[in-house]
């Protein structure tokens, strides 16, 4: 399976969940002449390979390019040009993800330390790492730019994804399989957390 039918299967998967819906989020994977990301606007559930929209590595969207590219594009270069491992991208609009992205605390959600943080390859014992949370700036360029200077401030520990407050949750991996694999990771550990606050409320 290639990497692009890979990210259509995934695709399907999200969607099924409720972590697409309306088409909300976004899906890049990495290939050898750029990356290819879902088209914006269209509904996450009914995708095709051919539906993807090639950035070439030079960042020159071609002219003839049949879709849209999704509006959040500058969030998976940011990440792709930082994180050179990173091979897929990952954006969806989780309830819980929203839920919490409200409680963080000067720009940082505090994780529980659960042992699905050992997913990620946190050892337990270790300092829990820094989750950050950007703002949801009208223009996305300026939340890559958040998200550019987070990079920038280098840290022993850099857990595969942020929040953005009240919108959505964004991963990325070395492979499609690892950024699902982070979803399903961070998804546990929000819905965690609202139902902890809702039982002890
Ligand atoms: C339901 S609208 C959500 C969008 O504004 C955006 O946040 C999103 O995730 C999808 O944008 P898209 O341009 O389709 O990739
Ligand atoms: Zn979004």
């Amino acid at each position: 399976m290639t990497s692009e039918s890979q990210l259509i299967h995934h695709a399907n998967q999200l969607y099924e969940k409720g972590w697409m819906a309306g088409t909300s989020g976004n899906l890049s994977v990495r290939t050898e002449d750029g990356f290819r990301i879902t088209p914006s606007g269209k509904h996450k559930g009914e995708l095709s390979v051919a539906d993807l929209v090639l950035l070439p590595s030079s960042g020159v969207l071609p002219s003839d390019s049949p879709h849209r590219p999704s509006a959040e594009i500058s969030l998976h270069q940011t990440i792709y040009r930082n994180c050179p491992d990173a091979r897929a991208v990952y954006h969806v609009h989780t309830v819980e993800a929203t839920v919490v992205s409200e409680w963080a605390r000067a720009g940082s959600l505090e994780l529980p330390p659960l042992e699905m943080l050992k997913g990620f390859g946190w050892r337990g014992g270790d300092p829990l790492p820094v989750f950050p949370v950007f703002s949801n700036h009208a223009d996305v360029r300026d939340i890559a730019a958040d998200l550019e200077s987070f990079f920038r401030r280098k840290r022993e520990f850099l857990l595969p994804g942020f929040l953005i407050r009240l919108h959505g949750l964004t991963v990325w991996g070395d492979s499609p399989a690892a950024a699902f694999k982070h979803v399903e990771l961070f998804d546990f550990l929000f819905r965690f957390m609202v139902l902890s606050r809702t039982v002890s409320s």
